[in-house]
């Protein structure tokens, strides 16, 4: 792995680079809240995301900034150029993998996300994993408001899904994402 830099080519410590990644992050997500009923700042999920990455042993500063940015393409103002001009084209490129195309509808987005699964990358493999640990997590923490019960339980049959086609890639998040389901499969 090399140095991470930022566009204009001046080296930068990787402490520096997952700064200035956060600080992007925080910037397009500041309007942002979570579904839950407290109305939890949005960063604080690809903050989360990225630090179950660091919990599960990954090293890679690329695959840590793609997890603070995993959103911000898919939910924000943010465009593919602007990633490719801050951050370069292996992060700019894992975002990519990890979006839906908002124009399609939501069942499709969802479909599609259980067929493309397996042809993603490792380290899409990587992030998806720990945004669906994340937001199961979320979903055992408190229910997003307006859901019903049928759609939390929706969401756990429709990530298992996604996970089964991402499998093989981290034993960690795979192994906690097991946990989850084997207590959910009793409930459904
Ligand atoms: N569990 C939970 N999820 C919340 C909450 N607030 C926002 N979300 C986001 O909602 C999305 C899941 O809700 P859906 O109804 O399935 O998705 P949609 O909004 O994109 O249609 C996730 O998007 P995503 O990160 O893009 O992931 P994914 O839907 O691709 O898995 C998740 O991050 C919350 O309080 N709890
Ligand atoms: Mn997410």
């Amino acid at each position: 792995m090399s140095e991470p830099c930022p566009a204009g080519g001046v080296s930068e410590s990787a402490v520096a680079a997952i700064l200035r990644c956060v600080n992007f992050s925080a910037i397009k997500h500041r309007k942002q809240r979570r579904k839950d009923p407290q109305q939890t700042p949005y960063i604080n999920h690809p903050i989360g995301v990225a630090y179950l990455l660091v919990e599960a042993g990954v090293k890679d500063v690329d695959v840590l900034q793609a997890a603070l940015l995993h959103d911000t393409v898919e939910d924000t103002d943010t465009s593919p150029q602007e990633l490719l001009d801050a951050f370069g084209p292996r992060v700019a490129g894992l975002v990519a993998e990890v979006t839906d195309d908002k124009s399609l509808p939501s069942k499709e987005r969802k479909r599609l996300q259980i067929v493309h699964a397996a042809d993603a990358s490792h380290e899409a493999k990587l992030v998806k994993l720990a945004d669906k640990l994340y937001n199961l997590r979320d979903l055992e923490r408190c229910t997003p408001v307006g859901w019903t019960d049928t759609r939390v339980k929706e969401y756990f049959k429709w990530a298992a899904q996604v996970v089964a086609g991402c499998r093989g890639t981290n034993a960690y998040l795979e192994g906690e994402l097991d946990k989850l389901f084997m207590k959910w499969n009793k409930e459904l």
